[in-house]
């Protein structure tokens, strides 16, 4: 594997077009670097000379480009932030406007895997911006807000759209944030693995989630397949970091994995890691 270094380099932003329209509370705009449909290597390595990937000066073996989706408000840039900075953006609420994104190098068992994370503006105005990012995606972290119904009811409506634009084996994992806000929340956590067990295979027209295959589910059937893996999912909060470094992290491992091709013995199990890992809200109230 070839180490890399790229220059240094916050992240960046490509909102843009200057068709887009203005938003109300812009967030400062970096100079667009970035463009969708630039190509990534089969081992899902960017391409050389790519400064456009920026990081943090740091070295890395692999990278790969994760994308967080859903209705505006639900709390993607505030994920991000946590994940990136630590920190929680609190106070007044800033819609991002186009494509942002960060860098962030993971150790992933001895391999530093690059992770770089596009922030995508969840108002309808900018979604012909966020479909032409989606066919670069490894993978895919759909987030709906827990103290907001509409944004769960959302889902089916991201998931055609990720069937539609994304690729077909982009990795895809379902967020509920806010748990935080206990006394707010309307979706409650069984609903969302409900939604997480049914819907992804369903989307796809299978009746089966295509992730199942060679996934070594020791159901027999796959209705049993189905009912015990679904869409990974977890729960968590960009105010207390509930399970949000989880979700990054399980994801890196899982784009690792496949781009090592493991022996079968040793593959990373995505459901069970973040089944056994994750962690429920109510053991971290902030
Ligand atoms: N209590 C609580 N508030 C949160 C959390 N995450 C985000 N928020 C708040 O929710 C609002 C929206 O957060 P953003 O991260 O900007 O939402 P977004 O999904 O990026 O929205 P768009 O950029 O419009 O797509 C902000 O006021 C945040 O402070 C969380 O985990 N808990
Ligand atoms: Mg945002």
């Amino acid at each position: 594997m070839s180490r890399k270094k790229t220059p240094k380099s916050k992240g960046g932003s490509a909102p843009a077009t200057s068709a887009l329209p203005a938003a109300n509370g812009p967030r400062p705009v970096r100079p667009g670097t970035a463009r969708p449909g630039s190509k990534t290597s089969p081992n899902g390595l960017p391409q050389q000379g790519r400064s456009s990937l920026g990081g943090g000066g740091d070295f890395y073996d692999v990278a790969f480009k994760v994308m967080l989706v859903g209705d505006s408000g639900v709390g993607k840039t505030c994920v991000l932030v946590r994940f990136k900075d630590g920190a929680f953006l609190a106070g007044t609420f800033i819609s991002t406007v186009g494509i942002d994104f960060r860098n962030k190098v993971l150790d992933v068992d001895g391999t530093k895997v690059k992770l770089q994370i596009w922030d995508t503006a969840g108002q309808e105005r900018f979604r012909s911006v966020t479909h032409a990012y989606y066919r670069d995606a490894h993978a895919l972290l759909l987030l709906y807000d827990v103290t907001n119904k509409a944004s769960f009811d959302s889902i089916q409506a991201w998931l055609a759209e990720i069937q539609e634009y994304a690729q077909h084996d982009v990795v895809l994992m379902l967020l509920g944030n806010k748990v935080d806000s206990a006394q707010e929340r309307v979706v409650k956590r069984e609903d969302g693995e409900k939604l997480a067990k049914v819907s992804w295979g369903l989307q796809r027209g299978q009746g089966v989630p295509l992730r199942l295959q060679g996934c070594g589910c020791p159901h027999q059937s796959a209705a049993g397949c189905l009912q015990e893996y679904g869409l990974p999912f977890m729960e968590t909060s960009a105010k207390t970091g509930l399970n949000v470094d989880l979700a990054f992290t399980a994801i890196a491992k899982e784009l690792k994995q496949r781009s090592t091709k493991a022996p079968s013995e040793h593959r990373f199990r995505l459901h069970d890691y973040v089944r056994r890992e994750g962690r429920g809200a109510s053991c971290c109230r902030p």
